[in-house]
């Protein structure tokens, strides 16, 4: 008998709403095609996860209320362990890792190279996913907080492949502009792959990018400013949601606060008893008709920089009393 297989593992990281469960989703197209049985650990940054009517059919190991990177490192493990005793029962091809928006993949890349998942387990890729429409607002300095700006960076730096997503949003002339700055991070010889909606050939997705002996230059960077980004990132859930007409949430959504960089969730409309799921990423919000179940409520998760519960609150009662 040769030595066991390892699991494959793809980590997919990238700021809030640049598309890592689009591209997720991809991926696991490509794995159903194939016939690959696949593992998801998804990491939420609110309390519940809003999206799992995307996974229907599933399994789905999930992380809520933190981010994989520090609060629930341990919670990782623990998860990676119910994992191994699942694939006892019934094994896995390949496994997929989502952190959350802000997080930095290298702290998941250190639990998988630990015991006694390093025996089990190889990664083949750290995917980062960019936002081109927003790239150059994210890096500013009039934009957006250093933290915020670190992050991003971190994420470039430790991504073994890099996708520039959402190049759909921008002209030509503003995405070279963010590729030369990203070049400005990486040099000139990693590859930048642009995309729309993650759509990727599957050969450049799936390729082993990743040598785990690697030891990353940012490595001893990462603890000095370890946690700085929860001092600016929250999350916010707000319940209790009435139902209301579509155009009033419109507006609601529209006047958000710019600070707000991303939002999900459930929310119903008036004279309808079926959700609809929303996903407000790019300060455009997208309603989706979900079939209604009584284990859903409504729910709507913001993630934001400096937000303040009062803004918030006052914002919220808004839409409560109908004045927008
Ligand atoms: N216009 C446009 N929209 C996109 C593209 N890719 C993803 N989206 C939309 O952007 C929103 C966010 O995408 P997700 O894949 O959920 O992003 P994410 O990185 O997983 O988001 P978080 O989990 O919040 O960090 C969704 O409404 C997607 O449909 C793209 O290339 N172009």
């Amino acid at each position: 008998m040769g030595t066991p297989t390892k699991i494959p593992v793809y980590i997919l990281g990238g700021f809030l709403g640049s598309g890592k469960t689009t591209v997720l989703l991809k991926m696991l197209e490509h794995c159903k095609e194939k016939g690959k049985k696949p593992g998801i650990i998804l990491n939420e940054l609110g309390s519940e996860n809003v999206e799992g009517h995307l996974f229907e059919g599933r399994k789905v190991f999930e992380l809520l209320d933190g981010c994989i990177c520090c609060t629930i490192q341990d919670d990782l493990k623990e998860t990676m362990n119910m994992l191994i005793e699942e694939m006892n029962r019934s094994s896995l091809d390949v496994l997929f890792i989502e952190g959350t928006g802000v997080a930095n993949p290298l702290e998941i890349q250190e639990v998988l190279l630990g015991d006694p998942y390093i025996d089990q387990f190889e990664i083949m890729s750290i995917i980062t996913v960019l936002d081109a429409s927003h790239y150059l607002e994210y890096q500013s300095y009039f934009t957006s907080s250093v933290e915020v700006r670190n992050l991003v960076k971190e994420q470039i730096i430790c991504g073994s492949l890099l996708l520039l997503n959402k190049t759909d949003l921008i002209q030509l002339k503003q995405l070279e502009k963010v590729i030369n700055k990203i070049k400005e991070i990486v040099g000139e010889d990693k590859e930048i792959i642009t995309c729309t909606n993650g759509i990727v050939d599957p050969k450049i997705l799936f390729d082993k990018r990743f040598q785990s002996f690697s030891i990353n230059p940012l490595q001893t960077n990462i603890n000095s400013h370890h946690h700085d980004h929860h001092s600016t990132v929250f999350a916010f859930k707000l319940e209790g949601i009435p139902a209301l007409p579509q155009k009033t949430f419109e507006k609601w959504f529209k006047a958000l606060p710019s600070n707000v960089l991303r939002g999900k969730g459930y929310i119903q409309i008036d004279n309808s008893s079926d959700l609809l799921s929303f996903q407000y990423a790019s300060k455009k919000v997208k309603f989706i008709p979900v079939p209604f179940s009584n284990s859903k409520k409504t729910v709507i998760i913001l993630i934001g920089t400096d937000l303040h519960n009062e803004d918030l609150n006052i914002h919220f009662n808004h839409l409560l009393e109908g004045v927008l």
